[in-house]
């Protein structure tokens, strides 16, 4: 669901909403934070922090963007007036909802303008992987001009099987992408999609995830982060993957059992692996992860395109003057 722009609301007193930074460089959207601007008066944690007593009550939403601020329950105590958290992007393992419910505080999040960004990405990393072209950029640039693509060899993507662990709205994008590429598409997900979708993207369902593993040539996560998610992916799962498979993680990183990848990588248990995630983001610089050629790393920009972010804005601008004029909430995260 697409959410259009509201008008911009006049006036002086506008509602605040807390932001984590807005200069340096974990500053929020440079360019896209006017669309909060126009709407609500933006008070950073750094503001909140030197006068809590004064600003605590102005505070109505708290932006949320890659997890920060951090919300706990001290944070909740300074804020008496917030009736809502926004957080830009799918994934809510970074809230504590059952800590926000008993403050009373609505959640919204973003699902709509992350889907086909995230997809997209998927795909870049899966063809990546495949065809080789980290490595085959180094050697176009490398002086070593005499072994210039000679014996040169990726894997073919048309015809092979990618299996799909999560079938949210970015499994099915990334479905819907690989059919155009003639891959087989198997995935896994808590519950089956229905006939119609599957037969649409041509997916076939995997009850067991280790169905999917020993089957597929691409396994794609494209889950979310929850206690029941956390390293689903360890050595067992690793090791019932064929030997030329790629892993490629566009959820969270500790959907995975980094060390196990890592063993699993150098040992050539599976083939590659091309993740837009890991645990620590980013990875200590000396990580041995870093020294792979296997491996494809991107620093978690699946959703980082200009019209992905400039509809997430609009969308959470419309989730907080919903929650504050008492209308329902576009995109609003129900406790389940
Ligand atoms: O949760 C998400 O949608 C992404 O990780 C944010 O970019």
């Amino acid at each position: 669901m697409h959410c259009p722009p509201t008008k911009a609301m006049g006036g002086q007193d506008l509602p605040g909403v807390l932001v984590s930074a807005l200069e340096g460089p974990t500053a929020v959207f440079e360019g896209h934070v006017g669309d909060l601007q126009k709407h609500f008066r933006l008070i950073t944690v750094q503001e909140f922090m030197g006068n809590k007593t004064q600003l605590g009550p102005k505070i109505h939403a708290v932006y949320i963007w890659g997890g920060k601020p951090a919300i706990d329950r001290e944070l909740l105590q300074g804020l008496p007036a917030l009736k809502i958290v926004a957080s830009g992007g799918a994934g809510l393992d970074h809230l504590d909802l059952k800590l926000l419910a008993s403050f009373g505080v609505k959640v919204a999040n973003t699902p709509c303008a992350v889907t086909g960004p995230t997809a997209d990405m998927g795909m870049a990393l899966l063809l990546a992987a495949a065809r080789r072209v980290l490595e085959g950029h180094q050697l176009a640039i490398s002086p070593d001009t005499e072994n210039f693509s000679i014996n040169w060899m990726g894997q073919e993507v048309t015809g092979a099987t990618l299996g799909i662990v999560g079938m949210g709205r970015i499994g099915y994008k990334v479905a819907q992408r690989a059919r155009a590429f003639e891959m087989k598409i198997l995935y896994h997900n808590r519950k089956r999609r229905k006939l119609e979708e599957e037969e649409v993207v041509g997916a076939t369902y995997c009850e067991r995830l280790d169905d999917l593993l020993q089957q597929s040539d691409f396994v794609m996560l494209a889950l979310s982060l929850t206690p029941q998610t956390r390293g689903l992916i360890g050595r067992r799962e690793l090791r019932l993957m064929k030997p030329t498979a790629m892993l490629i993680n566009i959820g969270r990183g500790l959907l995975v059992d980094q060390d196990a990848l890592l063993e699993a990588l150098q040992t050539e248990i599976i083939k590659a692996a091309a993740l837009d995630v890991t645990y620590p983001e980013p990875l200590p610089r000396d990580h041995p992860l870093l020294k792979l050629k296997n491996i494809t790393l991107t620093p978690h920009i699946g959703s980082a395109t200009h019209q992905g972010r400039q509809q997430m804005m609009e969308s959470l601008v419309e989730s907080i003057r919903a929650c504050l004029d008492g209308l329902p909430i576009p995109n609003e995260v129900l406790l389940k």
